[in-house]
Parts: C-alpha cells; sequence; structure tokens
C-alpha cells in the first residue's frame, strides 16, 4: 500500500530541518511515489539515491584489510550504468585508483576533480547502536554506518549529480573526473600520493579539485582551504636497567618522562591559545596528543629503552624547521640518549586562496550564495588527500554538504540523516555546471 505522499516522510523528519529542506524532500517523496507506482521495486518510500548510497555503505573497505575488490566492482558498475569511462590505475600492487570521466566539450580546459577515499576507519562494534556495515537507517532517517560521514556519503553525491545532470541531458565545457581512492585513513601513501606522481594523473589535466571536508553543527556549511600537516613523532628513550627495587639513576622512563611533559605543555599552550582567541578555529593552531606508549617487560625489571608516540598536526603557518628544532631540544633536555623519528612528516603545506583572485573559489562561493548556503572558510585540523593534490599545483577545497549534522567521523554510531544526503546531491548538482563551466584562466587561453 502507498502511504499519502509526504505524509509518513515528512513527519520523520527531524525538527531541525529547515522548511527548504522539507520542501526538497517532500517534493523527491512525490518523484519516488511516482517511481514506486510504476517500478514496485525497492524499498518503499526510499529515495534511489538512499538505497544506492546503503549499498554502498555495505561494502567493507574497513581498514586494515578493506575489500577494496568489491568497492571497485561497484564503482565499474556505476560507470556502466551511467555511460561513464571508467579507468583503473593500480599504483601498488592490490591498491586501485577508480577514475570515472564525464568528457567536456571543451577539451583545451583544464578539468574538475571530485575525489572520494573508499576506505573507512575501524570501528568498536560493541559500543555501536546498529550493525555499522548493514546501514541501518532508523524511523527517523538516520542511516547509521561507517562511512556515513567519511566518506562514501560524498561518492554516491558525486555520482548521483552527475546521473541527474546527464539524464537532464546537460553538457559542460570542463571534464569532469570523479577520483575514487584507497588508503587515505592510513596516509594515502599507497593512494593519492602515489597517484598524482602518475603518468595516469597528469593525462587528467586537472585544474581544481573538491574533497572531503566535516560536517557542521550549525545551519552553515564549513569548507577547508588548507589543512595541517601531520606529523607522526616517536620519541625513544634509553637509560640504565635494573633491579626493579632500586633507585636506578639515568633511567629511559625518568627522561621520556621529561620529553613527554614538555611536549603536553605545548599542547596546553597551544590550547589556551585557541580558547582565548574566539577568532581561532582549531586548524590555526597546533594539535598533539600521546598516543602510544611502549616498553618494559617485567614489574621489577627497570627497562633500557622506552618510547613515546605522539600526534602532532602543525598548523600551516608554523615554521616547519624551527619546530622540528624545538623537538629536537625537548629531546636533548631530558638528557642523553633521547632520540626521535617520523612515522609521518607533511612538510609542503598550501593554501587555496578564498578570495575572487580566485576563479574557482569565485563559482564554489557564488553557487553557495546563490543557494543561501552560509560558509564557514577554516583550515582542516585532520589531514586529507588534498594535501597531495595541492602540493602538485592543483587548488582544493575541502567540502561535506552536512550541516545541521554532529561530527561523527571515527566516532561510535557515525550516522547522517537522508535528507541531509538528499539535500547534498541538490548541492552538488548545482556546484558542478559551475565549476565545470568556468572559462578559459590566463593560463589556459
Ligand atoms: C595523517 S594520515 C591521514 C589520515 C586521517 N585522514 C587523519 O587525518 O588522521
Ligand atoms: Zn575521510
Ligand atoms: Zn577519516
Amino acid at each position: 500500500m502507498l502511504q499519502q505522499p509526504g505524509k509518513a516522510r515528512s513527519a520523520s523528519l527531524p525538527k531541525c530541518l529547515t522548511s527548504p529542506l522539507r520542501a526538497s524532500v517532500s517534493s523527491s517523496v512525490k518523484q519516488l511515489t511516482k517511481h514506486s507506482a510504476m517500478t514496485s521495486k525497492g524499498p518503499e518510500e526510499e529515495h534511489p539515491s538512499v538505497t544506492l548510497f546503503r549499498q554502498y555503505l555495505r561494502i567493507r573497505t574497513v581498514q586494515p584489510k578493506p575489500d577494496y575488490g568489491a568497492a571497485v566492482a561497484f564503482l565499474e558498475e556505476r560507470a556502466r550504468q551511467l555511460g561513464l569511462s571508467c579507468q583503473k590505475v593500480e599504483v601498488a600492487p592490490g591498491y586501485v585508483v577508480t577514475v570515472l570521466t564525464w568528457p567536456g566539450t571543451n577539451p583545451t580546459l583544464s578539468s574538475i576533480l571530485l575525489n572520494s577515499h573508499t576506505d573507512v576507519v575501524p570501528v568498536f562494534k560493541e559500543y555501536w547502536s546498529h550493525d555499522p556495515f548493514e546501514a541501518f537507517k532508523d524511523s527517523e532517517g538516520y542511516i547509521y554506518a561507517r562511512g556515513a560521514q567519511d566518506m562514501k556519503c560524498i561518492s554516491i553525491q558525486y555520482l548521483e549529480a552527475v546521473r541527474r545532470l546527464k539524464v537532464e541531458g546537460h553538457q559542460f565545457p570542463r571534464t569532469i573526473h570523479m577520483t575514487f581512492v584507497p588508503d587515505e585513513e592510513v596516509g594515502g601513501h599507497q593512494g593519492m600520493e602515489l597517484f598524482v606522481q602518475r603518468p595516469e594523473f597528469q593525462v587528467l589535466r586537472a585544474g581544481f579539485a573538491l574533497d572531503e571536508g566535516l560536517a557542521n553543527p550549525t545551519d552553515a556549511f564549513t569548507v577547508f582551504y588548507s589543512e595541517r600537516s601531520p606529523w607522526w613523532v616517536r620519541i625513544t628513550s634509553t637509560g640504565r636497567p635494573g633491579h626493579g627495587s632500586r633507585f636506578i639513576e639515568d633511567t629511559a622512563a625518568e627522561k621520556l618522562h621529561k620529553v613527554v611533559s614538555s611536549i603536553l605543555a605545548f599542547r596546553e599552550k597551544e590550547w589556551q591559545r585557541l580558547q582565548s582567541n574566539p577568532h581561532l578555529k582549531e586548524g590555526a593552531v597546533t594539535s598533539v596528543n600521546l598516543t602510544k606508549l611502549e616498553g618494559g617487560v617485567a614489574y621489577n625489571v627497570v627497562p633500557a629503552t622506552m618510547s613515546a608516540s605522539f600526534d602532532f598536526r602543525v598548523a600551516p603557518d608554523v615554521d616547519l624547521k624551527a619546530f622540528e628544532e624545538q623537538l629536537q631540544s625537548w629531546c636533548q633536555a631530558a638528557g642523553e640518549g633521547v632520540t626521535f623519528e617520523f612515522g609521518q612528516k607533511w612538510t609542503q603545506p598550501q593554501v587555496t586562496p578564498t578570495d575572487d583572485s580566485n576563479p574557482w573559489w569565485a563559482a564554489f562561493s557564488g553557487v553557495c550564495k546563490d543557494l543561501n548556503l552560509t560558509l564557514e572558510p577554516e583550515i582542516c585540523p585532520a589531514a586529507t588527500d588534498s594535501r597531495y593534490l595541492r602540493a602538485v599545483g592543483v587548488p582544493a577545497l575541502g567540502f561535506s554538504p552536512m550541516n545541521r549534522t554532529p561530527v561523527l567521523l571515527h566516532d561510535h554510531d557515525e550516522r547522517l540523516h537522508e535528507a541531509v544526503f538528499l539535500r547534498g546531491v541538490d548541492i552538488y548538482t548545482h556546484l558542478l555546471p559551475a565549476l565545470a563551466s568556468v572559462p578559459a584562466l590566463p593560463s589556459e587561453s
């Protein structure tokens, strides 16, 4: 039995949604009702884009052993359905970058690159209200799944926006490439980092890229124009071993404690700087967390070696040479035999201009203005594959069109409301025509 158009659906919308959003969902419900009546297929009432999103969420591309094969097969099928070419670039054994291409009418112009990563971070299943790989949708319309925000939503939103624009018969001057990359969640070393160095990437002639951002709990949308540099630092301290009952001097633990204290004091200073200045956003200061402590063999044996690992996220305006010297001096001040090594060290932070001197920004922000979306341009506190794109000269913006949504990426019960997801498809449906129609840049004429 079909329900009356819009009735049950709008009753289940979250109260926080604005009326335009309610109106847009209610209109998609009307289309849906028509669709269901015509085909009698699929879960009744669900928008087909939501169904596709939930299918993609069920693919277990979870670190540390993602099922990339299933994701690539899913994307190849999307390419077939959309009539797009699909190129698979194996950047390392088993690590495939999938590129779906919608050619533009003017091949002399650079292209638009819509990037998303296919992997997701692990879960603590016992803390979830629903199986994180079932893509359960509750009665209010919230879809629970790992990747619901980070960032399988974006992959499907790109695909669905392109589908809608193609169905409507549009063509744009610039080519649109959708890249689906592996390995982002563990640093992108077997993904985007290698891909940008490949001839297949050069051939794409990317002029501008969109990549992931973060949800925003307010009415506004966050957009990232730069990001902090991840520096993963492991400090190793060596010292005198011996019996656990004795007052041994110069132990590994004592020296490690000193370094840990120096670094946590620095953390406190940055935290206070952020707290005391309302104009500073999180991405503008340097953060650090102690994420691992290793060492020791027994209660009564003083170990000769201990180590502490830190996840630093260095603000883009920091002098990186001076910062490394600071690390060095904290280690030296702790005593002999304290060294550090990097697990990750990004040294090429770049900023994508957010003024009208940048025609990409003008097109992007112009559409948001037309749609009445409030943008909050910020520096991304975390790292994304945008850093590899910006470093090879491709201006990039980090944008996940999720407002009125708590930031739940990497968290338990990661979820997204279907209405917010569908609104995101709408937003890309407006953004893509503008970006793919940016007139020839001075460098392109
Ligand atoms: C630093 S590697 C990137 C992994 C993840 N995106 C993060 O920011 O932690
Ligand atoms: Zn991500
Ligand atoms: Zn992530």
